[in-house]
């Protein structure tokens, strides 16, 4: 069997036996009812909305939803949410179940909108030997169009003789039937973060996949190789490929270069192309591609985290405790500097809430601000961040720094794409430290809160902050509706963008957003200093928000 054939089969034995195992192993599934548990799909499911991308989805008998799209999905043709190194969290986790979801114990389920990155070069290139390390460091699904294109032929099917007979050829088959194997697949895979490898090979492959999915990807890897070279590996191949022969190769050639090329070329154009030396020694290859995939890593560790969260605000320890390793060590402000390990301690906080009155009074809510996120290798990293809690049921304000550390372990069941929690210290804050910021925005932002009944709404605004407030209008059609409400930001993070703060200043801590994700694009980044009646105004880049700080002498 051929290297690429091994690679895609060894990513369905994967499957296979990740839907197996799961089958056997109820405790570790999603539980079916349970308030917690709908409160983190639903959490879940509604920040996959505040990300701007709609899934279609269907409640299964088992109270798990499951994503629509792909193979009989819609595919989502929103923009793609980028990962957001504002104050706030980027929470756009979207908690899917796969088709088979009830058997799943994944909690956390992907993006609303699949990661792809496309894989091209010319044949020989070494597309497939590097996707292979990619899968292995990274998590990512390979899909390689070549690979399907074989087993649509083995399998019987009616296009098996087409295909076939323009493989023979080194010429490209119709992109529909390519699509619709990639979309096949994709469905059935139970990630976001794809490789797609030898794909596009033209334009109308192209320009198909995008109209289709409403997929761009991430970015392409072009691996660059001379082509007596590409000629000397394939002739080296001995996979028993049939267009692995020196007629063929030359076709294949030629076809790269007349409609592979323009492609590479559409993607460097629009910024997308990545260009690799693929000349050198396979490791050296790897070496020059890893930097490239290290965000998504990042990506995944911040949702993890907020995933992880949005289990412990609903106070749904079996989620929690699925998403921790059983030797798992802690700092947590309620042991007084001992060093917790083991789980027993954690459900003291569970067991509070519960003891504490009912669910829905004592629902919490946790704002992740300023995360960081440090990878130490590609399979473990640090998330560090502000927590701010909010519990529904008063307006009391709790903030923690937190340090989360997460190890990515093949063997684990699937929780959030295999990460495990391995230590976390939270260390309690004195809320002194927050600066009380009045946040004025027009309405329409977001479509799931009804702002008005949180915060200060009936804050009396100044002329100069509805003016700032009509600025952001331009970024969204709808007509200004000026609203205001009151939230915290960790005083730590207003230095540096000429904020001072003062012992005048530190207001105390009146009323929170219960939910802070419409701020998640915020970047304190830009001041405008109307100094002479202490008020001061930034604006963020990226959102439709304006945001007012004033001192406690104006309220
Ligand atoms: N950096 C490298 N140096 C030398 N040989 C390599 C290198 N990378 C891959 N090879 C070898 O070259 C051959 C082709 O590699 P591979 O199958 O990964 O290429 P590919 O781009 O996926 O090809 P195709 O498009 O035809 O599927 C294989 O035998 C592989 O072991
Ligand atoms: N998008 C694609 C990808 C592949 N094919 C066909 C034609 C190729 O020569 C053959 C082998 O692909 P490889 O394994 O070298 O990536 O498969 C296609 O028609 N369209």
């Amino acid at each position: 069997m051929g290297g690429r054939s091994r690679l895609v089969n060894r990513a369905i034995l994967r499957t296979l036996s990740q839907h197996s195992s799961s089958s056997s192993s109820s405790p570790s599934t999603l539980p079916a009812s349970g308030s917690g548990a709908n409160a983190v799909r639903e959490e879940v499911k509604s920040l996959g909305r505040a990300g701007g991308a709609i899934l279609g989805s269907a409640v299964d008998e088992s109270g798990a939803r499951k994503a629509q799209w792909g193979a009989g999905w819609v595919f989502a043709a929103a923009g793609l949410v980028g990962m957001s190194g504002g104050a706030v969290g980027s929470l756009h986790t979207q908690a899917e179940e796969e088709p088979k979801a009830s058997i799943v114990p994944e909690v956390a389920r992907p993006a609303s909108k699949p990661r792809v990155v496309f894989v091209l070069g010319g044949p020989g290139s070494g597309k497939g030997t590097q996707c292979a390390k990619i899968v292995d460091s990274y998590g990512f699904v390979h899909l390689s169009a070549g690979d399907l294109l074989r087993a649509e032929i083995k399998s019987g099917s009616p296009d098996g003789t087409m295909i076939q007979n323009m493989i023979k050829e080194g010429k490209i088959v119709p992109s529909s039937v390519t699509i619709n194997l990639l979309k096949k697949a994709m469905a059935e895979s139970n990630t976001d973060k794809f490789l797609i490898d030898g794909f596009p090979r033209n334009e109308e492959n192209r320009a198909d996949f995008e109209k289709v999915t409403g997929i761009l990807p991430e970015f392409i890897l072009f691996f660059d190789c001379p082509e007596t070279e590409l000629e000397r590996r394939l002739l080296g191949r001995n996979e028993g490929r049939v267009d692995d022969n020196i007629e063929t190769i030359r076709k294949r050639f030629k076809v790269f270069i007349e409609s592979s090329l323009p492609v590479i070329d559409h993607y460097e154009k629009i910024g997308k192309a990545r260009k690799i030396d693929a000349t050198k020694s396979r490791e050296e290859v790897f070496n020059a591609i890893d930097p490239l995939f290290r965000p998504f890593l990042e990506t995944d560790l911040q949702r993890a985290t907020e995933v992880l969260l949005k289990g412990i605000d609903s106070g749904d320890l079996s989620t929690y405790e699925r998403f921790c390793d059983p030797g798992m060590t802690a700092f947590e402000p309620e042991a007084s500097g001992h060093l917790v390990k083991g789980l027993d301690f954690h459900r003291f906080y569970f067991n509070k809430k519960v003891a504490g009155g009912n669910e829905a009074e004592n629902f919490r809510q946790s704002t992740v601000t300023s995360p960081v996120v440090t990878l130490l290798d590609s399979n473990v990293g640090l998330v560090t961040y502000t927590r701010l809690v909010q519990d529904r049921s008063s307006s009391e304000v709790k903030a923690y720094n937190e340090t989360r550390l997460w190890q990515r372990k093949k063997s684990a069941l699937v929780v959030y794409k295999k990460y495990l929690l391995l230590h976390c210290k939270s260390l309690a804050l004195d809320l002194g430290m927050y600066q009380s910021v009045t946040m004025t925005y027009n309405g329409g932002y977001s479509g799931t809160n009804d702002w008005s009944t949180h915060g200060k709404g009936n804050v009396q605004m100044k002329e100069e902050e509805k003016r700032a407030a009509r600025e952001c209008t331009q970024i969204t059609r709808r007509p200004p509706k000026v609203k205001s409400f009151q939230f915290f930001v960790p005083t730590q993070h207003l230095m540096g963008v000429g904020f001072e703060p003062s012992e005048d200043s530190l207001a105390k801590p009146t009323n929170m957003l219960p939910a802070f994700r419409g701020l998640r694009d915020i970047q304190l980044s830009h001041v405008h200093q109307r100094n002479q009646n202490k008020t001061r105004f930034w604006r963020t880049h990226s959102s439709p928000t304006t945001c007012t700080s004033r001192h406690l002498d104006r309220h």
